[in-house]
């Protein structure tokens, strides 16, 4: 169902949205905030995951299709390769490895140091970049330089091929494609501010209005743009950059998305190419080396000539947030993300958690894959109950939060997952995931191990209860929709069915970080905003921040 297409300049219309009440008992009603005083931002912007009854709307060129969101989404992934001769194709296969951080859209943008070309499609990035498929093939992608994202949408449809990164434009300065990890929190005063001063937007994603932003600036030269655009911007950012001749990598001051870099050595006594990606994981495909992460509120510009690197501090420094939701479920386990070893982290999550909250008389820990895997083993190492694989995933189906309807969900979980019998009849079973967001996967695998015949069933989940939706990049549900924000432990145990319930308490989670706790974002677990959502920030100021 792929659709490749070059970047185009259609004008969007906007679906409208119905406001959903904050039944929230645990945080506050933001949306009535933001409703009231945004009216007119209510008919043009489509900030999807606070309003999920969106209807089918037909827009002009496209169809908008319904979105529900129901679990937490992947963010995007973002790539960037410098200084080698087949950089789209390599881009690609970084995408490959970056594919469980984004399935709607996956594209690329290549400079062959005087034009940009850029292919981009919706679907997985081997629909996209389907040799068969008509559109720009990978081939086409010429030059030494190149970014590649795969998107997962946080704001701006998820059917839009508008909305597919990287965007491609032209201005005064020459051609600019950008492609983004994270969301902006100040979209929607940013938009409105833009196109009071006459800006057209071509789609509905917050990523938009940083072109917009640049392009507008006065400043001098390109790096100066970029830092002037950026000290508009509110909330999270790991942006690449390309230009004809250069390739810049920028991370917001908090540092909330991972960014890294790495160095890919050429044959011959070529000199190293240079890779930007998300995760460390990108950089292993392609067999790069990883060197350091882009440092929070850093600029890395890279001559896609010279392959000279210049670095900056673009932005004043501000407290570290990193996500810690990277580590509990979002990156693969093989990956190094802000510096820390994703599987060890889990282990050491799931490990604490046994501690913290044991299973006297079980018989088999077993893990919830593929996130919880980690996390189980740990759980049986220090419980020293014998771990098992009790459920066996089909490599056929995808994570199941992508499913768009709650029925499909329903039966998705059951496609996925399949219990053995023979490891589980007649046992008390601890069975360890990651995390319950709507509480949708627990009760249908605490169903599928009972009807296996386990005389026990424990959950145990290796992260705290969420409560609060996520505003930096993760396409979590509206607040109401979490489970643990509508009812305590006791509550969600009996609504999954489990004879007993734990979660890793908060306090154990920051232990576990120990000196940097304060430098990760945990906002989706205590409600503390590092950056407040832009609700908070209309009531503290009528005015957009950005102003002409
Ligand atoms: O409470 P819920 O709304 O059901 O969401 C929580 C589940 O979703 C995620 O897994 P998912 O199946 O998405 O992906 P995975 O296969 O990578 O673990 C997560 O690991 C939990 O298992
Ligand atoms: N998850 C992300 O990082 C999304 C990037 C961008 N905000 C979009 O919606 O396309
Ligand atoms: S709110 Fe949660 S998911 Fe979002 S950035 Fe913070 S820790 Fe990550
Ligand atoms: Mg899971």
């Amino acid at each position: 169902m792929a659709t490749a297409s070059t970047t185009t300049t259609t004008t969007n219309r906007f679906p409208t949205r119905n406001p959903n009440p904050n039944p929230n008992p645990k945080l506050p009603h933001l949306l009535s905030f933001k409703f009231s005083r945004y009216p007119s931002l209510l008919s043009h912007l489509h900030l999807r995951r606070r309003f999920s009854s969106i209807s089918a709307a037909s827009t002009g060129d496209q169809t908008i299709v319904p979105f529900d969101s129901e679990k937490p989404r992947e963010e995007c992934g973002v790539v960037g390769i410098v200084g080698h001769p087949d950089a789209a194709h390599l881009c690609s296969l970084a995408l490959h490895a970056l594919q469980h951080r984004g399935q709607e859209g996956a594209g690329i943008a290549a400079s062959d140091l005087s034009t940009l070309r850029s292919s981009t499609g919706l679907g997985l990035v081997s629909e996209v970049f389907d040799p068969s498929k008509p559109g720009l093939s990978l081939s086409s992608l010429t030059g030494p330089a190149a970014i590649g994202h795969v998107r997962y949408s946080t704001a701006g449809a998820a059917a839009s091929i508008h909305n597919v990164q990287p965007f491609l434009a032209s201005y005064r300065f020459g051609q600019l494609a950008v492609a983004h990890n994270g969301n902006l929190v100040n979209y929607p005063s940013l938009r409105s501010s833009l196109e009071e001063k006459g800006s057209i937007f071509n789609t509905s994603s917050d990523t938009e209005a940083i072109l917009h932003l640049i392009a507008t600036s006065k400043s001098r030269p390109f790096l100066s743009r970029v830092a002037e655009a950026c000290s508009y911007l509110r909330g999270a950012y790991s942006l690449l950059f390309l230009t004809a001749d250069k390739l810049l990598a920028v991370r917001d001051p908090h540092g909330f998305r991972p960014l890294v870099l790495g160095r890919l050595p050429r044959a011959n006594g070529a000199p190293s190419a240079v890779v930007f990606a998300s995760e460390t994981c990108a950089l292993d495909l392609i067999g790069a080396k990883y060197e350091r992460e882009v440092e929070p509120g850093e600029a890395i510009i890279v001559d896609a000539r010279t392959l000279d690197i210049s670095t900056s501090c673009l932005m004043p420094s501000k407290p570290r947030k990193a996500c810690v939701f990277e580590l509990i479920y979002f990156a693969l386990p093989q990956s190094l993300v802000f510096s820390h070893p994703v599987y060890e982290s889990r282990y050491s999550f799931g490990a604490t958690l046994a501690a913290e909250s044991p299973v006297p008389g079980a018989d088999v820990v077993i893990p919830v894959p593929d996130s919880g895997f980690f996390a189980a083993l740990g759980f049986s190492e220090r419980s020293g109950v014998p771990f098992q694989q009790g459920l066996i995933r089909s490599h056929y189906v995808g994570r199941t939060f992508i499913q768009p309807s709650q029925a499909i969900r329903d039966l998705g979980v059951k496609l996925k997952l399949s219990p053995i019998k023979g490891i589980l009849a007649g046992k008390s079973v601890v069975v360890v995931d990651d995390s319950i967001v709507r509480g949708t996967t627990s009760s249908k695998i605490v169903r599928l191990i009972r009807d296996a015949g386990a005389k026990e069933v424990h959950m145990r989940i290796a992260s705290p209860p969420i409560i609060a939706s996520c505003y930096y990049g993760v396409d979590t549900p509206s607040s109401e929709e979490l489970i643990s924000n509508r009812m305590d432990i006791e509550g969600v145990r009996k609504e999954i069915g489990a004879d007993s319930l734990a979660f890793l308490s908060l306090e154990s989670l920051r232990g576990l970080l120990g000196d940097e706790a304060p430098s990760f974002c945990e906002a989706c677990f205590s409600g503390n905003y590092p950056v407040p959502p832009v609700e908070y920030e209309d009531v503290n100021s009528k005015e957009p921040l950005y102003v002409a």
